[in-house]
């Protein structure tokens, strides 16, 4: 049901953010449910993702990857290069896909007939919000109001740590030099990403987690190739290493003292990056004086259908809590898509969705389903199937054999999960996650027929792989 209010700030949908979820909200119930929508944004025109996350950043790893090659030239017959790297070049590359990537945004908002609203929103009152602009305040209302505020990187209170200036993922994208010593700090996904293209940038890297192993919620056997091939590469790992100090400022000489494994420690580089979590974007917009609800954690709190403490208001993607991938939050979009247009959900459509994803380090981690050491925790049967990624055909033709896949395999034969760390890992995933959707058999996949040499063929021998039940 459409609005017939005459009131021009009075909205069928209003959204606070423009990131994932929100802005194909606004654009799917104007355009198929001719619904009236508006998007408030304060900074980013379609959120993060395309501004300074997601694609920017695989853009920036891109380029790293490419003067690699280039560094290597001679495994493919040409003279290794040997230039300096101009990163200014890198961002400028960076900056056309990103442009391009706004006039499509641009052009969606108009096309869908959405309103786009530039400004700091604040709730003030149930589903009313208060728009503070270059062109002044307006306040606004709606049937159905969406909070999609997204998350910051978050930098804590380590002395002296935000008097450095310490780089986050955005600033880090626009960088005209590469750094002469990056020091990171957090080896999760933002820092393993960066630390490995900076690295084949020219950087010198030392990355920093307090954690005795980096990504610890990986089996060990994955994380173990993962750190040797960045050492490899010529990254520094200082893990189980607690920062108590720093000083210094971020692009000049910025120096980190601690501890690792109990020893002192100092650590002098360039520049730091801070890549040690997020932090949600809920605190000083009205949400609780409006009835809505926080975790402990500071995420909007909501139910299977998004739908937050306040009826009618609705949180998706990062602020929601809601694991932080894009893909997550465009599916947090299909889901309140179809509670907006009154289709039922199927029973645990949040809880029970799959949670896939890659890291696009090289090689790419790729994951979807139980890990080993979860399904041993758990005492969960398994079998389990472990192929070489130098038995996927096609990396032996791109010689990038590093890495291998794995699957467990459930009593009655469904899969119950897959992880790959191999170069282009994430282009397997889809195959794997279909069978485990519709609860295949993993014979399914192992009696595919499936073009030679491409990557996925490779899953024939994973999955033939799988020992008999006994
Ligand atoms: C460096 C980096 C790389 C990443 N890479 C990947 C990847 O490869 N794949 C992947 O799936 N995920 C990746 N992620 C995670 C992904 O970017 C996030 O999960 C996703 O962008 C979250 O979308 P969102 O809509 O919740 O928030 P956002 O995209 O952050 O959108 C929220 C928007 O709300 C606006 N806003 C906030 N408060 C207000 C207010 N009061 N008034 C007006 N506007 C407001 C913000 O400006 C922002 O534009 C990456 C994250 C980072 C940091
Ligand atoms: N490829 C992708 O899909 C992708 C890429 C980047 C980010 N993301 C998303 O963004 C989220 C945030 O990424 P992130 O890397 O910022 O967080 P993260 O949670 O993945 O990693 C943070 C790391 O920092 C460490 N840490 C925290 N405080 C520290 C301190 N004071 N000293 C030393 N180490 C410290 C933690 O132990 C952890 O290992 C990810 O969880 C992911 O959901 C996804």
């Amino acid at each position: 049901m459409t609005t017939t209010s005459p009131n021009p700030n009075h909205y069928d949908l209003l959204v606070l953010g423009s990131g994932e979820a929100g802005k194909y909200l606004a654009w799917t119930l104007s355009s198929q449910a001719h619904q009236r929508c508006a998007v408030i944004e304060r900074r980013w025109l379609g959120g993060s993702c395309p501004n300074v996350a997601c694609l920017p950043s695989k853009n920036f790893v891109h380029s790293a990857n490419v003067v690699y090659d280039a560094k290597h030239g001679h495994s493919y017959g040409i003279q290794d290069a040997e230039g300096v790297v101009a990163m200014t070049g890198v961002r400028e590359r960076k900056r056309d896909m990103v442009k391009g990537l706004m006039d499509i945004h641009a052009g969606k908002f108009k096309d869908f007939g959405v309103e786009f609203i530039w400004g700091e929103g604040k709730f003030v009152g149930r589903k009313s919000i208060e728009v503070t602009g270059d062109s002044g305040r307006r306040v606004l209302t709606a049937e159905k109001v969406v909070v999609c505020t997204g998350s910051r990187a978050r930098v804590d209170d380590t002395p002296g740590l935000k008097g450095a200036k310490p780089l986050t993922h955005i600033e880090i994208l626009e960088l005209d030099i590469v750094p002469s010593h990056l020091v990171v700090l957090g080896g999760g996904y933002v820092g393993l990403e960066f630390a490995q293209a900076m690295r084949r940038l020219g950087a010198q890297v030392t990355v920093i987690d307090r954690n005795k192993r980096l990504l610890k919620n990986e089996d060990q056997d994955i994380t173990d190739v993962l750190v040797g091939v960045l050492k490899k590469d010529g990254v520094k790992i200082c893990a189980e290493t607690i920062i108590n100090e720093v000083s210094g400022e971020s692009g000049r000489e910025v120096t980190l003292k601690g501890t690792s494994s109990g020893q002192p420690v100092e650590i002098t580089g360039s520049h730091i990056l801070c890549a040690t979590g997020r932090l949600p974007n809920t605190e000083n917009i009205g949400l609780e004086e409006a009835g809505i609800k926080l975790n402990s954690k500071g995420f909007v709190e909501t139910n299977e259908s998004l739908e937050t403490s306040s009826e009618g208001v609705f949180a998706v993607g990062d602020c929601a809590g809601s694991p932080h991938f894009t893909h997550i939050a465009y599916d947090d979009f299909r889901i309140v898509k179809d509670v907006l247009l009154g289709k039922p959900l199927p029973p645990n459509r949040r809880s029970g969705r799959q949670v896939p994803f890659t890291l696009f380090t090289t090689p790419e981690l790729a994951h979807v389903g139980l890990r080993e050491h979860e399904a041993v925790a758990r005492g969960i049967k398994f079998r389990l199937a472990k192929v070489p990624m130098a038995g996927f055909l096609k990396t032996r033709t791109i010689g990038e054999t590093t890495g291998f896949a794995k699957t467990l395999i459930a009593e009655d034969d469904t899969i119950l999960g897959f992880t790959a760390l191999g170069v282009g890992a994430g282009e397997l995933l889809p195959v794997v996650q279909l069978a485990m959707k519709r609860g295949l058999p993993y014979t399914d996949i192992s009696e595919m027929v499936i073009t030679h040499p491409t990557l996925n063929e490779g899953l024939v021998s994973l999955f033939s792989g799988v020992p008999a039940r006994n």
